[in-house]
């Protein structure tokens, strides 16, 4: 592409792509410098220049040009960037109806839910914590909004596949990094607001105006936002929203409200009310947080214009979401839960599903940790939470990074007064020793690592077998099944 369609006023050079990290640029790209958290990408501008950039795009001063290289000033770059990105790669989103999902929990488990019911309708992709994914293709990701550069580059990739819709987890920190700028999003999905990510945001009115960004911001003024009406954050949010709003609920009336909800343990109905009339919803997913995000996904859906009677047929068949309450069914007679739970809403929520399906007189068994480096903070909370919900407690590694789990075990400890805990470090370890203590009627919950099949350790990413796995295996070669 020339470059004078990035920049106007830019001569008229070919670049042959964009970059933002200088160990990663090839000949004639254009990089830009980015002040990061660490580093400052202008001091890596000779790196980049020598590994072939053509042009360099930066906002401070630079003392010493090189002949040959195209320099172009602008206020922010990160922006430039953004802007950039969308023009390289043709405005991909503008080709596809964009679900853009917000929230502290959720964003995977409702992309899914939309791309599952949406994709045999037309198609549909999906980037997020989980996947890339679109057509046959899967990609395993970094981030869950990715970087605007690689971003708009799957768009792209997805619209040459043949993609009408993408639905796409958006980040607290990609809000805040200008990932999706380069987006207009056709719906906002807002799951709910609770406590996550302090380390980055540094308080909670920070991560929430975060969040807000996706409906101020980057919503089409002609698009809609769905919004979850039982949230406590629901008013402040709507009153900030740049699209018409659209609501839904159990507690709260809401445009599409679920009422009368039966569940157990293999499956939920309700009767969803929509502009004063009822329509019975059979579904697979269970635990009442799963009904909340079948709701978005019904609202989103169906406020772009699909019917609400495909839509229902759908909801008895909705895949299960990799690690997000995977039941794990090997002919055992206790209950396996496989669950992402990270935040301490998200704990407090698969606890008291855990608790739901243990007998009255079982035990609930919880395996987790905290992630090192990341909110110390929520550690004690999750203590705290295990020792209300659980019976047994079996503290282990979730990924240390450079912490010592035993030093983040002890923080969560911190919250446990009362109930019956130990630390085994080995994950697997851990793992067995659950199994193994599992009686008739108990419910085993394997909590913060989810589909993941990589623990961050030390000396970073190894490989880990998934707790899915894990679990299985211990099934098999100490229960005998
Ligand atoms: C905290 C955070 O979001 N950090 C992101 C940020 O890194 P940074 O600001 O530290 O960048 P930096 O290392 O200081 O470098 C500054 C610039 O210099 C450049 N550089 C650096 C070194 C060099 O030799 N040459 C060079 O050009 C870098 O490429 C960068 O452009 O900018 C980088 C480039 O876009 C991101 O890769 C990086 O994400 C890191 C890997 C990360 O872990 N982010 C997580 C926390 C994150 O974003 N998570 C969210 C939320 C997930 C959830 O909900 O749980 C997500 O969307 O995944
Ligand atoms: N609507 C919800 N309310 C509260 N907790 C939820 C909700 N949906 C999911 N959870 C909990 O959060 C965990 C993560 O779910 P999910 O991956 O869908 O969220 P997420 O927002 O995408 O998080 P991440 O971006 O970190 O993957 C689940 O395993 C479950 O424990």
């Amino acid at each position: 592409m020339r470059l004078s369609k990035l920049f106007k006023n830019a001569p008229t050079v070919n670049v042959s792509g964009l970059c933002f990290d200088s160990r990663k640029v090839k000949k004639d790209n254009v990089y830009f410098c980015l002040p990061g958290l660490t580093f400052d990408g202008h001091d890596f501008i000779d790196s980049a220049i020598e590994n072939g950039a053509i042009c360099v795009v930066h906002s401070k001063e630079i003392q010493h040009k090189k002949d040959g290289v195209i320099y172009i000033r602008v206020h922010d770059v990160n922006e430039a960037m953004n802007q950039c990105a969308r023009i390289f790669y043709g405005k991909p989103s503008d080709k596809m109806t964009m679900y853009g999902i917000t929230g502290t929990n959720g964003k995977s488990t409702v992309a899914n839910i939309i791309r599952s019911i949406l994709d045999p309708i037309e198609p549909c992709g999906y980037i997020g914590t989980i996947a890339i994914e679109y057509g046959d293709v899967k990609l395993m990701p970094d981030l869950t909004t990715p970087d605007a550069l690689f971003l708009q580059s799957k768009l792209s990739d997805m619209v040459n596949a043949g993609m009408k819709a993408c639905a796409l987890e958006v980040s607290s920190h990609g809000l805040s990094q200008g990932r999706v700028n380069g987006i207009n999003f056709n719906v906002a999905i807002f799951t709910n607001f609770t406590y996550d990510h302090l380390d980055f945001h540094g308080t909670l009115e920070n991560y929430f105006d975060a969040k807000s960004i996706l409906f101020k911001d980057r919503v089409r003024s002609d698009g809609v936002c769905i919004l979850n009406k039982d949230d406590p954050k629901y008013a402040e949010l709507a009153a900030l929203c740049a699209a018409r709003v659209v609501t839904y609920g159990i507690e709260n009336e809401a445009d599409y409200r679920a009422i009368h909800i039966q569940m157990n343990n293999e499956a939920s109905h309700f009767d969803l009310v929509y502009q004063g009339k009822s329509y019975p919803v059979m579904t697979n997913l269970v635990a009442t947080y799963n009904i909340y995000n079948l709701l978005a996904a019904i609202a989103a859906l169906h406020e772009t214009g699909i019917e609400l009677e495909k839509i229902i047929a759908a909801c008895c068949q909705i895949p299960q979401v990799q690690g997000r309450l995977e039941q794990i069914k090997e002919g055992q007679d206790f209950n396996v839960i496989v669950d992402f739970a990270h935040t301490p809403d998200g704990l407090q929520k698969v606890m008291e599903f855990g608790r739901s399906i243990t007998k009255e007189d079982g035990n609930l068994i919880a395996v987790f940790g905290s992630a090192g480096k990341r909110d110390v903070a929520k550690r004690k909370v999750f203590g705290e939470l295990a020792d209300k919900y659980c019976d047994f407690i079996i503290l282990t590694e979730d990924d240390p990074r450079d912490e010592d789990p035993k030093e983040i075990a002890a923080q969560i400890k911190e919250g446990i007064q009362e109930t019956t805990n130990i630390f085994i470090e080995d994950r697997y370890e851990a793992i067995r020793q659950a199994v193994e203590s599992a009686k008739t009627g108990d419910t085993i919950l394997l909590l913060g690592k989810g589909d993941e099949v990589f623990i961050y350790r030390e000396n970073g990413r190894a490989p880990w077998v998934g707790d899915h796995m894990a679990v299985r295996e211990c099934i098999h070669k100490y229960r005998g099944q």
